[in-house]
């Protein structure tokens, strides 16, 4: 479904990213992961075409998705929806105006700047949100928001598109565990019941063994180790992230401590 073939991206004197292979052929969870700088947001800013590649293809059902302009590039980067770690959304906005945003690319300019949505649109916002468990939220400004809802904002407006693939940067990097927990645990469904691929940038091992079908390791714009969390053992994670023999995997762990851990009328009272 998705190949990357020879894609590299050089900015200036800098390869950020040389020569990368991959493929995914169902709707897997894939992770990828590596210390600062390794290249991994370029290679999706390369997927949702908001970085030009220097060279390469990237193959989706046929298509070499590098090579598209104007209204097909917009079309396939509404298939191919983006999160960020710091959420980007339009902060003095209300929920449900921001979820709605997710149809930038196929309402007309009139419609979103008025803020005149059908109302088939608006009740399919509702609908996303109820699901994610922010449905009370949809009238509030987001930035009234706590981050892990606020990242449940920016995957339900990713939804909103109906995209075939997400692309998670970093996406629980700014959050603290729980909401961290509860924001994977929110791809995860997506990614199970509703059959999308999804390809996250992780910053911990314990995430990416815990939540992905497969693994990706990035080091220096090169792939290091492509295969599944079991594979990924402490001396496999040194290399990936060119740590010496003090390389402490517990540091880049975001677990919640067993005694931390809320009973769930606590979380859902947290969450709410
Ligand atoms: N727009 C840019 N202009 C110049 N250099 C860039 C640009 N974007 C990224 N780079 C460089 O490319 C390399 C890879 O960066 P990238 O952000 O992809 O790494 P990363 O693995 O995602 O790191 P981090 O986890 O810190 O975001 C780095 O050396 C970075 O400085």
């Amino acid at each position: 479904m998705l190949r990357v073939q020879n894609v590299t991206k050089i900015f200036g004197n800098r390869t950020a990213v040389d020569q990368i292979n991959f493929r995914i052929d169902g709707p897997a969870f894939v992770g990828i992961i590596g210390r600062s700088g390794a290249g991994k947001s370029t290679v999706l800013r390369m997927m949702n075409r908001l970085t030009d590649a220097s060279s390469g293809a990237i193959e989706v059902d046929g298509q070499n998705i590098l090579a598209l302009q104007g209204a097909q590039r917009r079309e396939w980067q509404s298939q191919c929806a983006m999160i960020f770690q710091q959420f980007n959304l339009v902060p003095r906005l209300d929920v449900a105006s921001n979820v709605l945003h997710g149809l930038l690319n196929r309402r007309s300019t009139l419609t979103t700047f008025f803020n005149l949505w059908p109302r088939s649109d608006i009740l399919r916002a509702l609908e996303i949100l109820d699901r994610l468990g922010i449905a009370e939220q949809a009238p509030k400004r987001a930035e009234a928001l706590s981050g892990g809802q606020q990242q449940r904002v920016a995957i339900a407006r990713a939804l909103m598109q109906d995209p075939k693939i997400i692309l998670a940067d970093e996406p629980i990097a700014s959050l603290d565990p729980m909401n961290a927990q509860v924001v994977m645990d929110t791809l995860k469904r997506i990614n199970t019941e509703d059959g999308r691929m999804v390809i996250a940038n992780l910053h911990t091992l314990d995430t990416a063994r815990r939540y992905c079908d497969r693994v990706i390791g990035m080091r220096d714009g090169r792939i290091v180790f492509d295969g599944v969390p079991s594979q990924l053992s402490t001396g496999v994670a040194r290399d990936i992230y060119g740590a010496d023999e003090s390389f402490n995997e517990a540091a880049t762990s975001t677990s919640i401590p067993q005694d931390h851990i809320p009973d769930q009328a606590y979380a859902d009272q947290m969450m709410a």
